[in-house]
This record gives structure tokens, sequence and C-alpha cells, in this order.
């Protein structure tokens, strides 16, 4: 699992620069077909071999730079609770702040690793501004250049040195792990609580692997399942224990936890711009998808259609994640709870889905005869062989002559081309393209393909 870090600090002070330098410096493992671009706010970062999420919380405030703001201060009071560590940003140039003590006050009072760095120090010379944050009374100051990388891996060393060790592995390996995210008052607690009430078998409570994370277990038709990140919810009714209604860090660790995303919908309000986001982190996240249309109860459907026009606009807001179904459901009356897990296990089903690499490459070598890969300088692409690395989601590497040359649209094509062979229609589907050298390899798109310019110039001759 893990850790989050969150960064905070006042806007203006280098928070996305130094998220951008972080996460950027991590090996590109991970290049997902492009889909529709966000704003990131978290991004995977490796250190010293560690791995962790960095959350940058500037991204939370929309449009209002006042640090003042409640709701500013309600998400980052938020975002230091749920996460598992914290960097303050201080900025070195503009000097020592109100709200940076303030800021430093909350820290205080958290019992989790909080780190103090002094950005905009883009050298040694500038190290004479640090003497008014000495003031402050923090053991540790950082002072770095988050444009320039000055101090960077001093401050990096420090702060992945305080992340536990690899944690005791899940029970259940063999369960079907399932998060339910969504807005806030979309219903997810009461879904949580129909889909446990109407478990007649065993439901227990766990630790999670992580801090604070509570898993509900259950079996249903000889099968395991985990509710990831149930903690509190079943007890609800301490609503002073939970600070903001919704959490972005909390929504982030269950999808990283999880193998299929419930994203619940409040049906009766329609899609907001706030259950694009939540899909857009399962998508990024790449774990299998369900929209569930909640309280359809209080939809007016009386023209039948309502269905239709739901799914219509769902499919052009979050085109991203097409692929995923959608079911309505009333957590309410119990309608279609049960249903939930015919979709789960089908999605699942595909999630985990492997294939050998002679069935793989039977099915690219089709696709690259029915439509030839583009050309690149006057010459046709060469892909050699292609092969499944992982499932969870299903990802695959092929081996290209010029990765860099083949379009989106034709990667696009060669996915939707595995999609369709091997009927893996409702989950996210990845295809990392490796650049192939060696002295005559063999390639997949053997048969020749006529190139138009090429044969032009024979007949000219
Ligand atoms: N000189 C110098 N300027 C920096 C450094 N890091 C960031 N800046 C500049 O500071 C300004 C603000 O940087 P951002 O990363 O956007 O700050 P932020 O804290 O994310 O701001 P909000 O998004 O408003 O919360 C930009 O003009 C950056 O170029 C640095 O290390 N040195
Ligand atoms: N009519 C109707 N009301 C529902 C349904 N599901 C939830 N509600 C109501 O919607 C409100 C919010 O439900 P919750 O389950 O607390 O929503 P939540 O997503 O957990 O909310 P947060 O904890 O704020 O994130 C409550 O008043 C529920 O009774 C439904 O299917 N039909």
């Amino acid at each position: 699992m893990k850790p989050i870090v969150a960064i905070v600090g006042r806007p203006n002070v280098g928070k996305s620069t130094l998220f951008n330098r972080i996460t950027r410096s991590r090996d590109a493992i991970v290049d997902d077909l492009p889909g529709v671009t966000r704003d990131r706010i978290f991004g995977d970062a490796r250190w010293n071999d560690k791995l962790f999420t960095l959350v940058d919380t500037g991204g939370f405030a929309e449009g209002d730079d006042d640090p003042f703001a409640p709701h500013i201060r309600r998400q980052v009071t938020q975002a230091i609770a749920d996460a598992d560590a914290v960097v303050l940003v201080l900025d070195g140039k503009g000097g020592v702040s109100p709200f940076d003590a303030d800021l430093i006050h909350t820290l205080r009072t958290v019992d989790k690793p909080a780190h103090f760095v002094v950005n905009k120090i883009d050298g040694e010379g500038q190290e004479k501004n640090m003497a008014e944050f000495y003031g402050l009374g923090i053991e540790t100051l950082f002072p770095v250049s988050a444009e320039h990388g000055y101090g960077i891996s001093d401050f990096m060393d420090a702060l992945t040195a305080t992340f536990p060790g690899d944690e005791e592995s899940d029970a259940h390996p063999d369960a079907i792990r399932i998060a339910v995210v969504g807005k806030p008052n979309a219903g997810k607690s009461s879904l949580i609580n129909a889909i446990l009430g109407e478990q007649r078998l065993v439901v227990s409570e766990m630790a999670g692997t992580t801090r604070d994370a509570i898993d509900s277990v259950f079996i249903r038709e000889n099968r395991h399942y985990v509710l990831v990140d149930t903690a509190g919810i079943r007890r609800k009714g301490k609503v002073s224990m939970r600070l903001e209604k919704f959490s972005i860090i909390k929504a982030l660790r269950s999808l990283e936890r999880c193998d299929v995303a419930l994203i619940v919908i409040d049906a009766e309000q329609g899609i907001s711009d706030q259950d694009v986001r939540v899909a857009g982190y399962a998508q990024d996240r790449g774990c299998g998808a369900i929209f569930l249309l909640n309280k359809w109860d209080l939809v007016d459907n009386r023209d039948g259609k309502a269905l239709r026009r739901m799914t219509d606009d769902l499919r052009m807001a979050a085109k991203f994640l097409s692929f995923a179904p959608v079911l309505t459901v009333s957590a309410l009356t119990g309608q279609r709870v049960p249903k939930i897990f015919s979709l789960v296990d089908a999605v699942y089903n595909q999630y985990d889905f492997r294939v050998t690499t002679g069935q793989l490459n039977k099915v690219m070598e089709k696709a690259l005869e029915r439509t030839p890969p583009p050309l690149h300088k006057g010459k046709r692409l060469k892909f050699y062989y292609a092969t499944q690395v992982s499932s969870k989601p299903p990802t695959f590497v092929s081996f290209v002559s010029f990765p860099e040359a083949v379009h989106f649209s034709y990667q696009r094509y060669l996915v939707n081309q595995i999609r369709d062979a091997f009927g893996l229609d409702k989950i996210p589907l990845r295809m990392l393209l490796r650049q192939r050298t060696g002295k005559n390899p063999a390639f997949l798109n053997k048969k020749r393909t006529p190139i138009k310019g090429k044969r032009k110039r024979r007949e000219k001759r």
C-alpha cells in the first residue's frame, strides 16, 4: 500500500512546481492511453525504491485564491487528517505569513510526520532568506528550489525515511475488492448498509493494511468480497468525527485498494462535475468501474426514458470510462441492489483476465493485417511481438520500431481489436508501446502492404 503525502501551503508558494518536480522524477511506468486531459492533483512518485502518492492540495481550491476562505481551510485540514504524511511549503521569497503559522499550529496537533520546506531558495546564496523562518520554532527546515532542484534530494531522503516498511498483506487475497465512491450525499453509506444488510453470511469488519482502514468482508455464493474502507460507516451518527463529508484523499485511498469501484451518483440531481471528477480518479487508478445511478425511486420516469437520458449525459461527460456498466438502484428500497453483484463479478472476471503471448499475437497479427500501421519517414512501421505484462487491469506491451510514431488512434484501434477478440468490453485496458531494436527480429506485420508513394515512383521509372 502506497503512503499518501499531501502538499499544503498558501497559494503561490510553489506547491504545483514541487508536485511536478517530484512526480516527474518517477520512472515512467504507466503511459496509459491518453484520455481527456484533466487537472491532475495527484500522482505517483518513487524515491529510493519507495513508492508513494503525492497530492497537491492547491488543486482543491477552485477559483478562490483566498487562503482564509473557509472551504480551503477545511479541505486542507481534511487533507492533513487523511494523508499519511504532510509537506508544508513556505515561500522563501515572500517570507513568513500569518496563514503559515496557522497551518504549522494545525500540523503540531496531528500525530503524523510533517515536513517543512522553504521553497524558492534557488541556491546557496539565498539561504540567508531562511533566517526569518527559523523564528517559527520548527526543528528541521528544508531549503529547496522546486523550480531548479536545489535541496530536493535531501528533502526526499528525509520524507521517504518516515514511511512505514512493507505492511502485512491483505487477508483474503482471492477476494474481490470493492470501493464505494461518489460525491457527498450521493448515498454511499446507505448503499454500503444496503449491501451488507442483505448478506446473510459472515459480515466482519477487519483492519485493513493501512492506518484507520477498516474493511468489511463477506461471502456470497462462495465468493469472498471485501468492501474497502468502510470504517465508521455502519456506525453512522458520530458525524462530529467526520470533518468534511467528502475527502479526495479517502476516495483515492479506497480506489487504490480496489478491483472494482462503485461510483455512486445521485440520480435525482443528474450528472455533476464532481461525479465526473470522481470517475476520473477511478480511471487514473486503472480500476474496474460501475456507475450506480442511485435514488432511482425519486427519478421521474413517466416516459420510461430517464435511464436513456442519464446514460447519454454520463457517456458524454465521462467518455474516458465508456466501458463502465451503468445500473439504476435505490439504496433506500433495495431495488436492484442484489444485481450489483452480477455486474461486479462480470467486471472482475475481465479485470483479472490473462492471455498467452501466442494467443495475443494471433490477434495482433490479424489486426495489423486488416489495418496496416502507418508509415514513418516513408517506411511501414514494424510491430514485433506483444505480451501481457500484468492483469488488474490487463496491461500489454507491444514492441514497435518507432513507438513515438504510432498515432493514438492507431493504438486505440489495436486496443479495441484486443477488446473484441477476448470479450473485454467492461474494463480499462492498457497498451504500452516500447522500442524494439536489434538485428532482424521477427515482426508481426510481415505481409507486404503496398506503400502508395513507393509504387508510384517505381512506375515512373
Ligand atoms: N524562484 C523560484 N520561483 C518558484 C519556485 N517554485 C515555484 N516558483 C514560482 O512561484 C509561482 C507559484 O508556483 P506554483 O507552483 O504555481 O504555486 P502553488 O503553490 O501551486 O500555487 P496555487 O496553485 O495557487 O496554490 C510560479 O510563478 C513559479 O514559477 C522556485 O523554486 N524558485
Ligand atoms: N430516496 C432515496 N434516498 C436515498 C437513497 N440513498 C440514499 N438516500 C438518502 O440520501 C441522503 C444521503 O445518503 P448517505 O448514504 O448518507 O450519502 P453518502 O454518500 O454516504 O453521504 P456523505 O457521507 O455525505 O458522503 C440520506 O438522507 C439518505 O437517506 C435512495 O436510494 N433513495
